[in-house]
């Protein structure tokens, strides 16, 4: 453990049960002051309850949680600090604005809550809410806001208090998919520019790639890989990471002479740094190409064609299989095509069976 006021947090060998159900086993992670730290993961992998247990609204049945040096919660040592004195600013899905109030008193709440004067209140209130971009909007009520200001309101108050640490629980996931990108863009410069040190969950693999300096993929109570995002997008460590991101087409394999075959399939690959007889290879999104110039090829049949802000959308079947692959293009394909698709092998990423 240590005591650096660098780390933001540092949670340290974190277990917790519901009944016989244990939803979180084991967990170790440490976040340096002015990073965000992402968890991710699908519904029921226990982002959740890992910040429930940071915020104090829930107590680990073993392990340390220290906010900035200060031990927070350690059962073996009897300590468990509630909500209030761990001085956390707390985003939430759903806002959690006071209807009744004003912008500026939901923002001045915490300060309220500290005792602060009526000047240093409205002081840094006007500052939190200028940095937030509302200034303007100081006496209005959260019901004659947008979806995307009151959450901006919501940060305001979440930092007004200049906390050591900021949790966000999925606070975009409310808002259409439209605000949803524009506000993933805006928080990600707003947490720079405070140089925040937050713990962000989400289950949106882009939001967490976009906003995250590191990102805990969780999976059944555990973290599946810890990493920066270039890293788990380039070196996935388990397959379960791979799919969850959505990297590219995970493919079964046999060892086959000096290469490898793909299952049920003529498509042979170069050998990879994997020993067993069997194992699941990534052919990654990014590295597949229409068309027969690059390294390596196979061919593919055209089963569904979308137009995209982006490209065409292609859904393709590895020819006489069940494999699918989808990818972006920008040329266009017809269903029913067969085509070459070109893929670099150093590109390729292995996974023991
Ligand atoms: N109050 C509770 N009582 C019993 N089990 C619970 C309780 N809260 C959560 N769980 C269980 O703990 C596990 C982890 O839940 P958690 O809410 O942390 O997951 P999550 O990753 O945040 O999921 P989601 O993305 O759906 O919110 C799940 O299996 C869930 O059913």
């Amino acid at each position: 453990m240590t005591n650096s006021s660098q780390t933001a947090l540092s949670i340290h060998s974190i277990s917790m049960s519901y009944g016989a159900n244990k939803v979180l086993d084991g967990i170790d992670v440490s976040l340096e002051a002015g990073k965000v730290l992402g968890l991710l993961g699908p519904s029921g992998c226990g982002k959740t309850t890992l910040l429930r247990l940071v915020s104090g609204l829930l107590l680990p049945d073993e392990g340390i949680i220290e906010i900035a040096g200060r031990a927070v919660a350690a059962p073996a040592k009897g300590i468990a600090l509630p909500p209030e004195q761990r001085g956390l600013g707390m985003v939430f899905q759903d806002y959690a604005l006071w209807p009744h109030m004003s912008v500026a008193k939901n923002v001045a709440f915490p300060l309220e809550m500290q005792r602060r004067s009526g000047a240093e209140c409205r002081d840094r209130v006007a500052k939190a809410l200028d940095r937030v971009g509302l200034g303007a909007m100081a006496e209005r009520r959260p019901s004659d806001l947008s979806g995307g200001q009151q959450q901006r309101v919501a940060i305001a108050r979440a930092i007004v208090a200049e906390p050591p640490l900021v949790l966000f629980d999925e606070p975009l996931s409310n808002l259409d998919r439209e605000l949803r990108e524009c506000m993933v863009e805006e928080l990600s410069d707003l947490v720079a520019d405070l140089n925040l040190s937050a713990v962000y969950v989400t289950h949106d693999h882009g939001e967490a790639l976009t906003l995250a300096d590191h990102v805990a993929v969780m999976r059944g109570g555990k973290i599946e890989q810890l990493a920066c995002p270039d890293e788990l997008v380039s070196n996935p460590a388990t397959v379960a990471v791979a799919d969850f991101l959505r990297l590219g087409c995970l493919l079964p394999a046999d060892r086959n002479g000096d290469g490898w075959q793909v299952e049920g399939t003529s498509v042979r690959l170069p050998d990879g740094p994997v020993a067993s007889a069997k194992s699941t290879l990534l052919l990654p999104e990014r590295a597949m190409r229409l068309g027969s110039e690059g390294p390596a090829q196979f061919k593919a049949r055209v089963l569904r064609a979308q137009t995209r802000s982006t490209g065409h959308a292609l859904t393709l079947g590895i020819e006489g299989t069940n494999h699918l692959i989808r990818l972006v293009s920008a040329q266009r394909a017809r269903i029913g095509d067969l085509i070459d698709i070109s893929y670099s092998p150093e590109e390729l990423r292995w996974f023991p069976a």
